[in-house]
């Protein structure tokens, strides 16, 4: 079998020495797979996500990137191996146009470099999101919550990443516009770019990833081909088997999923 493009192996990482907010994790990727991450807040998946791009090094265990341990290596480094981490929130200088705001996330040193990285990749995120040419002059800042998550993609897009670590991609977002993006990130599969998205909901990731892992408590609760599982396992494994709820709260966390207000 091919190389793993990405081995999360044995990591326990947390924010204190001792005090781990994720144990004992163990991941693996291929090329061209995406990986949806699933957990209730507080359930460690973004401190997996920062563990994998680098902001956080873990105590124990390894994050491999082709083979290769990355040990300490920076998040920008890890970005320029094709490793690249979209935060919560929308990454966007307000200050700034979004044409501008492309070509100072390409990380070219000069000017012509910037347009030479943004053209090569300009049919791709023009094409995914036309509203951000339509934009190009607009200040970032001015933009929707909805048009700011669609630049931070870009913005992410530009840097050339092989494999892409999306956190919360549709927090605060209205359904249509949360629609929109997954629409992106599927296009973004069939041109063989790898992902691992994290959300609180498993609906939208199930449709858009063939590997579903649970977090519960810092812990993999699940770890699965999307084919091979289902809606009630991610429930046992969202809420441990110890305290399954009745619908009522489960539904209550899919409304929350699926109702932010916010375009
Ligand atoms: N900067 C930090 N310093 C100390 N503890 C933190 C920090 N960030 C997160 N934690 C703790 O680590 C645990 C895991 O948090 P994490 O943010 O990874 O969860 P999450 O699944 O991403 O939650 P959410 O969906 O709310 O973003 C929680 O107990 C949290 O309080």
């Amino acid at each position: 079998m091919a190389e793993q493009l990405l081995k999360v192996n044995k990591v326990d990482a947390g924010y204190r020495r001792g005090a781990h907010a994720i144990r004992d994790i163990n991941l693996g990727l291929h090329a061209g797979d995406a990986l949806g991450v699933v957990g209730m807040n507080g359930a460690g998946k973004s401190t997996l996500m920062a563990t994998i791009a680098g902001r956080l090094v873990p105590e124990n265990g390894t994050v491999e990137l082709e083979g290769r341990d990355l040990g300490r290596m920076s998040p920008d480094r890890r970005a320029r191996q094709g490793l690249v981490l979209l935060p919560e929130g929308h990454q966007v200088i307000g200050a700034l146009t979004v044409e501008q705001n492309l070509l100072v996330a390409s990380g070219a040193r000069t000017f012509r470099g910037a347009r030479r990285r943004l053209a090569a990749v300009a049919d791709l995120v023009y094409g995914l999101f036309p509203i951000l040419a339509d934009r190009a002059d607009q200040l970032a800042g001015l933009m929707s919550g909805g048009e700011q998550q669609m630049l931070s993609i870009g913005r992410a897009l530009v840097t050339g990443p092989r494999l892409l670590l999306l956190d919360e991609p549709s927090l605060g977002l209205a359904p249509a516009v949360v629609d929109r993006i997954y629409d992106a990130l599927t296009d973004l599969r069939r041109e063989q770019l790898s992902l691992v998205v994290v959300e609180q909901n498993d609906t939208r990731l199930r449709n858009l990833c063939n590997k579903i892992v649970v977090l519960n408590s810092g812990v993999v609760t699940l770890s699965a081909a999307t084919e091979d599982t289902d809606k009630d396992a991610i429930r046992r494994a969202y809420f441990g088997a110890s305290h399954l709820p009745g619908d009522a709260v489960l539904a209550s966390h899919e409304a929350e999923g699926d109702s932010h207000v916010q375009g």
